[in-house]
């Protein structure tokens, strides 16, 4: 049985539809990429996952079973807008929120003082949550969506405002999470996060799921348009191939080529070695932010 299973959920505002039929299923040890440009529903999907909203029509189980207030106990939830309280200590307010999703007063510390250790910041455990920049009043936030062991982990825009290293730092931390059995939804505008670490993906647009399943699957759904070509000199009339769209010659060198389907990438493959040392040839499969504007398009509100 699944942990998350989302049936058909549909949510209105109104005579807005703000979510319209969606289904999604999160297994253990994955991480479910919830795609979409702004507005599209994945802020409305992820209260109802979370019981803060209620579908107007559908089901969300998790376990099998229908929300209840001990499943919120077993969720962890990193809203896009922050909220941790800006005059209170760090270690009051995490041993607090702890608390209050039934972890004891000690075990809770422990745990707190741990992760600050293991994100190199054990000094913050006695600051105020103004004291910190943003980027570590983010890592703090970070820490109270995690520091119960939850099994359902919902994450939003997870690495936002952060330095590469802290991003590097988090991700690690997701994959182990993940690694360890959770059960992960993660919401992002950052196409190249949601390649690295989704294994399925739902893409929303205006309530509707426009593109889902496995990454990979969705990938060969689509036709793979570009050829990087690198040589040991020049090559001439690249342009001028049959099938042939663009030509981009690259800053580190070599060309990107876009072509009009996969049988002219083998025409530029020997019309580059007629001329000289072909180094690197390969006919690109898209990349997710591609098939993100393709299906998506300038559709932001
Ligand atoms: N409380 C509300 N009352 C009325 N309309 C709402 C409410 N919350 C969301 N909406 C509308 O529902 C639609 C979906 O919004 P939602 O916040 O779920 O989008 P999103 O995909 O999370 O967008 P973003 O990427 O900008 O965060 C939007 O048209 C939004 O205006």
């Amino acid at each position: 049985m699944k942990p998350l299973v989302v049936d058909q959920v549909v949510k209105q505002y109104g005579d807005k539809t703000a979510v319209n039929g969606i289904s999604l299923e999160v297994d253990r040890g994955e991480i479910y990429g919830l795609l979409g440009a702004n507005g599209a529903g994945k802020t409305t999907t992820m209260r109802m996952v979370l019981g803060l909203i209620f579908p107007d029509e559908g089901k969300i189980l998790y376990d099998g079973k229908p929300y209840s207030k001990e499943q919120l106990r077993r969720i962890g939830y990193l809203p896009e807008e922050r909220g941790l309280y800006p005059k209170v200590k760090v270690s009051d307010q995490l041993v607090y929120l702890a608390r209050l999703k039934g972890m004891s007063a000690a075990d809770a510390d422990r745990s707190l003082k741990q992760w600050l250790e293991r994100f190199g910041v054990p000094e913050y455990y006695g600051k105020r949550v103004e004291e910190l920049s943003k980027g570590n009043q983010q890592k703090i936030q970070f820490i109270a969506t995690i520091i119960h062991q939850p099994q359902l982990l919902i994450l939003d825009e997870a690495f936002s405002g952060l330095d590469p290293v802290n991003v590097e730092l988090l991700k690690a931390t997701v994959k182990e999470l993940r690694d360890n059995g959770s059960t992960i939804l993660f919401s992002t505008h950052r196409m190249e996060h949601v390649e690295e670490l989704c294994r399925q993906i739902t893409i929303l647009r205006y309530g509707n799921e426009v593109l889902g399943g496995s990454l990979k699957e969705i990938k060969g759904r689509f036709p793979r348009e570009k050829v990087r070509l690198a040589a040991d000199g020049d090559i001439d009339g690249l342009e001028r191939l049959p099938g042939v769209l663009g030509v981009k010659a690259l800053e580190q060198g070599g060309w990107e080529i876009r072509i009009a389907d996969e049988a002219s990438g083998r025409g530029i493959l020997r019309h580059a070695m007629a001329q000289a040392e072909v180094s690197r040839f390969e006919i690109l499969e898209p990349t997710l932010n591609e098939i993100f504007i393709k299906t998506v398009g300038e559709t932001h509100e």
